[in-house]
């Protein structure tokens, strides 16, 4: 029987009608959550990213605020303003798009946010409470790959878990989340001899590589789970993920598509850290 394809766009309307009541308590109470998203550079798809977190910070009743600066704005003028808005009440998260245009340090740009409005989850600290079990905001796409996998209604404790990729952003904190949750971990990437020898053992393959094709069938053992972060482009342009989708379905109990699998959750995750961030406040 082919895999059950886990639908990144129905769980994230089911979390955004939760995060939407939530909000409606919080503003009910005079404090309606805030997010400020902050794009410098004109990046197609950044631009499209940002409009879509903007349109659904609207559609759960959070408050907006989109800065959009010219690429040559300078590292000192963002600084300055994530300086303003770390002080400013109406505003509980505060993201900055990545990438950003080279002559600006993303580290220090993460870094100058208030720890309490890093709904992105990027900066040390965030990292360093991740790391030691401490409450904080998770990155978002690790954070939702996660409840994906919660969706399945497999319980992760004892399960191997083989995450694909070490990225700050993704790799490292999934590893984390996955240990977190009681799995056995076992981080892969570009210097892993014969990954297939690691995935043939997983009951769940988190594959963020950022490489269309990184893992094919005979790489999945029966009944596992595949998570699929990669978004990279077919030979037709077609928007394609890190897996042998068609292949793998047959092989796998669950997995998810791209698109429409875990790019939703990275959005609804930003929304869940920012009415956390607003509870708290
Ligand atoms: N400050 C941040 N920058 C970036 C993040 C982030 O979490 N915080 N993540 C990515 C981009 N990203 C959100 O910002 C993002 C990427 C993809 C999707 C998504 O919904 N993808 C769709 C397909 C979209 C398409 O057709 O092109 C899907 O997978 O279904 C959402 C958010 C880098 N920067």
């Amino acid at each position: 029987m082919p895999a059950q394809s886990i639908d990144g766009i129905a769980l994230s309307q089911k979390l955004r009608a939760e995060i939407a009541s939530r909000a409606a308590a919080l503003t009910a109470k005079g404090k309606q959550p805030g997010l400020a998203v902050i794009l410098v550079g004109e990046d197609p798809a950044s631009q499209v990213y940002v409009r879509n977190k903007v349109k659904a910070c609207g559609d759960v009743g959070i408050h907006s605020v989109l800065e959009k600066y010219e690429a040559d704005l300078t590292e000192e003028a963002l600084l300055a303003r994530i300086a303003a808005l770390n002080a400013d009440p109406a505003i509980h998260g505060i993201l900055v798009q990545m990438p950003l245009p080279k002559h600006i340090n993303p580290h220090k740009v993460i870094e100058a946010i208030s720890t309490a409005k890093d709904v992105d989850g990027y900066s040390v600290l965030s990292a360093g409470e991740l790391m030691t079990g401490l409450d904080g905001f998770r990155p978002c796409t690790p954070y939702g790959c996660m409840k994906l996998i919660e969706s399945t209604g497999v319980d992760l404790r004892g399960k191997h878990a083989v995450v694909i990729g070490r990225s700050n952003t993704v790799g490292k904190p999934m590893a984390l989340l996955l240990l977190q949750a009681n799995a056995t971990v076992t981080i892969c990437h570009s210097a892993t001899p014969d990954l297939g020898l690691y995935t043939r053992q997983a009951d769940v393959v988190v594959a963020a590589v950022g490489r269309r094709n990184t893992l094919t069938a005979d790489m999945v053992k029966p009944d596992a789970i595949v998570i699929d972060v990669g978004m990279n482009r077919d030979d037709n342009g077609k928007l394609c993920g890190d897996v042998d989708f068609a292949a793998i379905r047959e092989v796998a109990a669950h997995i998810t598509p791209v698109p429409g699998g875990v790019g939703p959750m990275t959005i609804t995750m930003l929304l869940m850290n920012t009415i956390e961030s607003a509870e708290k406040a």
